[in-house]
C-alpha cells in the first residue's frame, strides 16, 4: 500500500517496469470477490489502477487489500480518498454527448458497457445526452449548456461528433469574449474545458492520432487520470465569412471527392470509405488552381523529419497566430493541376494508415502540413497512396510537395468572385462548358469539394489560418513504446 500511495502522489512518474500505476480508484466494497475468509469486521478493500498493455492500450486492474484492524483499514481508505481529491487535474463532473448513429451505431452500448462503469468507479458524476439529430451537441454547447458545472466535455462518436463539440465550445468561447469569428485575422480565445473522445466512429482519426489507439477503455482512463494535451485548430473562411473549424484533415480533390461520394452511402457504415475511395481512385479527377501559403520558417522541424509528435513534446506558443500584413512578404504560390490538396494539422493517423497523412505533423505547434499532389498517372498515385500504409516516404515522389505553413489560401481556376454562386451549380455549368469545348477528352469537373474533418464545405475558394493550442484534450499525446515489452512476465509487483 505504501508503494501504491507513493506512486499515487506522483501519478505521472514512470518506472522501469511494465506495470505502472498511474492512478488509483477506490471501488465500492460490494464489488469485491474476497480471496480470503472475510468477516463483517474485516471486509477487504479493492483499489483499481491503470496499467499499460500493448500498442498504447491502457487497461484497468484491481488489487485487493486485507487488513485485520478496522481502524487501520479506515485510515487506508481515508488516505487514498484524500490523495485522489487532491489531484485537481482529474475531472469530477463531466458533460457527455453520445452519437447513437456514428460508425457501427454502437455509441450508446460502448458508453454504457465500457465507459460508464469506469467513470462511476472513479467517482466522476456525469450528465449524459444522447443526441437526437446532427448538430444537437454543437447547438446545446453553443447556447444552453451550463458549462460552469463541468470540468470537461466528453463525446462518444467519431471525428464528426468531435467536430460538433469543437464548434460548440469554440463558438461559445468567442461569443462570451466578444471575438468576431468572421474575421480571418482575429486571434481566437482558447477554450478552458478539456474534451474527451470515446471512439465510436468510422475513422476516429483524432482519437487515434492523439492516443495511439482507438480503444474506448484507454480513452476513458486518460479522462479519469486527468491528462491534458493542447491542440491546434484551423479556421476556414470564404470571402471574410467564417465557414468551419478543422482539427485534422482539410482535403480538396481526392479526399473531398471520397467524402462527397461516401456521404450518399452512410448506410454502408465505415466500409463506405473503401468503396468511395476505390471509385474515386478510378475516376482520377484532377483540379486546377492556385495555392498560396505562409511557410512556418520560425519553427524547428519540417514535414520530412523522422521525428514524431509524442507525449511530452513541448512547443512554444509564441508567434503562433500571426496577422497577414506582418508576414505578407513571405508568401509562396504554387499553381497547377492537382489530384489532391491536403492540409494535415496533425498526423491524421488512423487504423487505415497508422502513420497518417503527415507522419511528422505536430498536434500543438501552430502549423499545418500542406501536401500538394500534382496530376500524375493512376499508377503513381496508387504508389503514393500505398506508401501511407508502409514505412516508405509518401512525400519522396516527384509529383508531391509538402510545406509546413501557418496560413494558406486556395483559389480554383475559373473561380468567379461571387459568393452567391452555388459551388455545385457553378461546377456543373463549368464542367459541361469545358466538355463541350473538348468533346473527346476525359475532362475533370472544374471544382472538387473540401473535406473538412469529414464535413463537406460549400465553397472551393477558402482561406485557412492555424490557431495554436486553441483547445485541450483529455489525452497526453502518443507515448513512446517501451523498448522491452514482456507481457508474459509482468515483472513489477505492487
Ligand atoms: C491502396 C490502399 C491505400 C490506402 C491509403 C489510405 C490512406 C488513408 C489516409 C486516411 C486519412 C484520414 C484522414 C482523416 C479524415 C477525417 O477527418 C475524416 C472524418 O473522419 N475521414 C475521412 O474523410 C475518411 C477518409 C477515408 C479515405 C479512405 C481512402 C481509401 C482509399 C482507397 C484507395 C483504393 C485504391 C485501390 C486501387 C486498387
Ligand atoms: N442523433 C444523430 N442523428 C444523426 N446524425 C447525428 C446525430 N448525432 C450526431 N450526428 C452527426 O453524425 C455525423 C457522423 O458522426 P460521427 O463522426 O460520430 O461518425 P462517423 O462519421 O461514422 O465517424 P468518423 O467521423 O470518425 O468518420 C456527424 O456529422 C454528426 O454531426
Ligand atoms: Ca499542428
Amino acid at each position: 500500500l505504501k508503494h501504491s500511495l507513493f506512486l499515487l502522489s506522483q501519478p505521472f512518474k514512470l518506472c522501469n517496469c511494465f506495470k505502472v500505476i498511474i492512478g488509483l480508484m477506490v471501488k465500492s466494497l460490494s464489488f469485491v470477490k474476497p480471496l480470503y475468509p472475510v468477516t463483517p469486521s474485516r471486509p477487504p478493500s479493492t483499489v483499481s489502477y491503470v496499467e499499460r498493455a500493448r500498442q498504447h492500450r491502457w487497461q484497468c486492474s484491481d488489487v485487493t487489500f486485507h487488513c485485520s484492524e478496522g481502524a487501520l483499514r479506515q485510515q487506508w481508505i481515508q488516505t487514498i480518498r484524500e490523495q485522489l481529491t487532491a489531484l485537481t487535474s482529474r475531472p469530477k463532473h463531466l458533460l457527455v454527448y453520445i452519437n447513437p448513429h456514428g460508425g457501427k451505431q454502437q455509441g450508446e452500448c460502448i458508453y454504457e458497457q465500457k465507459v460508464a462503469p469506469l467513470f462511476a468507479c472513479a467517482s466522476i458524476s456525469t450528465d449524459v445526452i444522447v443526441t437526437e439529430h446532427a448538430n444537437h451537441a454543437r447547438d446545446h454547447l453553443k447556447t444552453e449548456a451550463e458549462l460552469k458545472k463541468y470540468d470537461g466535455v466528453v463525446c462518444v462518436g467519431g471525428d464528426g461528433m468531435f467536430s460538433e463539440i469543437v464548434h460548440g465550445l469554440v463558438s461559445r468561447t468567442q461569443r462570451e469574449n466578444g471575438v468576431d469569428q468572421n474575421s480571418p485575422e482575429e486571434k481566437l480565445v482558447p477554450c478552458s474545458l478539456r474534451i474527451g473522445i470515446i471512439p465510436a466512429g468510422s475513422t476516429d482519426c483524432i482519437c487515434y492520432a492523439t492516443v495511439g489507439i482507438n480503444d474506448p477503455v484507454t480513452s476513458a482512463l486518460h479522462v479519469i487520470v486527468g491528462d491534458s494535451q493542447p491542440m491546434d485548430v484551423c479556421s476556414v473562411h470564404h470571402n471574410n465569412t467564417f465557414l468551419r473549424y478543422s482539427s485534422s484533415l482539410l482535403g480538396y480533390g481526392f479526399y473531398g471527392d471520397v467524402l462527397a461520394d461516401s456521404e450518399r452511402k452512410r448506410w454502408m457504415g465505415p466500409a463506405r470509405y473503401n468503396f468511395s475511395g476505390f471509385k474515386t481512385f478510378l475516376t482520377h479527377h484532377h483540379y486546377e488552381g492556385a495555392v498560396s501559403f505562409l511557410p512556418a520558417t520560425d519553427i524547428l522541424g519540417t514535414p520530412r523529419d523522422k521525428t514524431r509528435c509524442r507525449a511530452g513534446y513541448v512547443t512554444l506558443p509564441n508567434l503562433c497566430f500571426c496577422s497577414i500584413p506582418e508576414y505578407e512578404m513571405g508568401w509562396g504560390v504554387v499553381r497547377g493541376k492537382f489530384l489532391a490538396i491536403n492540409a494535415a494539422s496533425m498526423s491524421c493517423a488512423c487504423p487505415r494508415s497508422p502513420k497518417g497523412l503527415s507522419p511528422a505533423a505536430h498536434l500543438a505547434d501552430g502549423t499545418t502540413d500542406l501536401i500538394l499532389v500534382r496530376k500524375c498517372s493512376r499508377f503513381n498515385f496508387l504508389r503514393h497512396l500505398l506508401r501511407h500504409t508502409s514505412k516508405d516516404d509518401q512525400f519522396d515522389m516527384t509529383f508531391v510537395e509538402v510545406h509546413r505553413v501557418r496560413r494558406f489560401r486556395f483559389t480554383p481556376r475559373h473561380w468567379q468572385n461571387d459568393s452567391e454562386l452555388d459551388l455545385r451549380e457553378n461546377g456543373k455549368q463549368l464542367f459541361s462548358q469545358i466538355c463541350r469545348d473538348h468533346p473527346a477528352c476525359s475532362c475533370s469537373p472544374a471544382y472538387s469539394s473540401w473535406n473538412c474533418d469529414g464535413e463537406i464545405l460549400p465553397h472551393a475558394a477558402i482561406e485557412v489560418g492555424v490557431h495554436c493550442q486553441l483547445i485541450k484534450l483529455f489525452t497526453r499525446g502518443i507515448e513512446e513504446q517501451p523498448l522491452f515489452e514482456d507481457l508474459a512476465n509482468p515483472p513489477c509487483a505492487l
